[in-house]
């Protein structure tokens, strides 16, 4: 289980200022083991963030950030992941030199059958002849990098493992192939929990809680069928918290890039 307690983030308004701009303001959730979570809101309301605050990539300026819990507010990326949190980046990084297979054995602790990792990579939609080999450098495209980390994500396994927006930059064939990992890891879901941040209805209907940030602040949270029609997805202009969903393309075939 995490417990986020009070949590604010503040950051100096310019290099030259004492006064500080506050980006996560006075925050508490709970995010219950085997729950799957959809992080959603406003841009710049801090979801990112608060992402970035449980992997320990930032520090909160104030409050208690417990895991299991363990205290793990002061605690390192490198601790927290081996407690067993993950975070897919929103933009991830590229390792130039590494291949694909090694970066999923990196992840998932061990040396992997290429059946496996030939499974990994097709829950994201990619053909595992064509990318086992291959770099994780400039070559890859934004989104075959995206999907490379989800697969990477999925190969690691973590008992809490966040996604930032795992939609971003990814085709609607793949995003359809995608949105089908995430049901059936909905569906076989034990103890470990998934938290996404998104603004994709479709990845939105698949959760257990949703949580509405707003302004560093919750605006909403609480069980899916709740939280879902205060959203305004069917009529925007209607509620509080609004969103931007990508146009949606329903596909009957789901091509790979096989
Ligand atoms: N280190 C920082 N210094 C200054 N401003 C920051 C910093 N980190 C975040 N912000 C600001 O805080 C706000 C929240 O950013 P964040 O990336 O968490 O939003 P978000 O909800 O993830 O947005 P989006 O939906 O666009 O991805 C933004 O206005 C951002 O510019």
């Amino acid at each position: 289980m995490l417990e986020l307690k009070n949590i604010v983030f503040e950051v100096p308004v310019d290099e030259h200022s004492s006064k500080t701009k506050r980006i996560i303001d006075d925050l508490s959730l709970t995010i219950e083991d085997g729950k799957f979570t959809v992080i959603t809101g406003p841009n710049g309301g801090g979801k990112s963030t608060l992402a970035k605050l449980i992997m320990g990539i930032e520090q909160p300026t104030s409050g208690t950030i417990l895991f299991n819990g363990e205290d793990v507010t002061h605690a390192s990326i490198t601790e927290r992941a081996n407690l067993g949190i993950g975070y897919g980046f929103q933009q991830p990084a590229r390792f130039k030199g590494m291949k694909v297979k090694k970066l999923l054995e990196l992840a998932a602790g061990k040396r992997l059958p290429a059946l496996q990792c030939n499974e990994y990579l097709s829950k994201v939609g990619l053909c595992s002849a064509a990318y086992l080999t291959r770099e994780v450098d400039k070559s890859l495209s934004g989104g075959e990098v995206k999907r490379i980390e989800i697969a990477t994500m999925l190969a690691r396994d973590p008992k809490l493992a966040i996604y930032d927006e795992p939609e971003a930059g990814i085709d609607l064939w793949s995003f359809d192939r995608l949105t089908e990992t995430f049901r059936d890891i909905h569906e076989a879901r034990d103890d470990r929990s998934i938290v996404i941040i998104s603004h994709q209805e479709r990845i939105i209907q698949l959760a257990d809680d949703i949580v509405c940030l707003r302004d560093g602040r919750i605006e909403d949270a609480g069980p899916r069928d709740e939280i879902m029609p205060k959203l305004g997805l069917a009529d925007r202009a209607q509620f509080g918290c609004t969103l931007t969903t990508p146009t949606e393309l329903h596909l009957t075939k789901i091509p790979t890039t096989c």
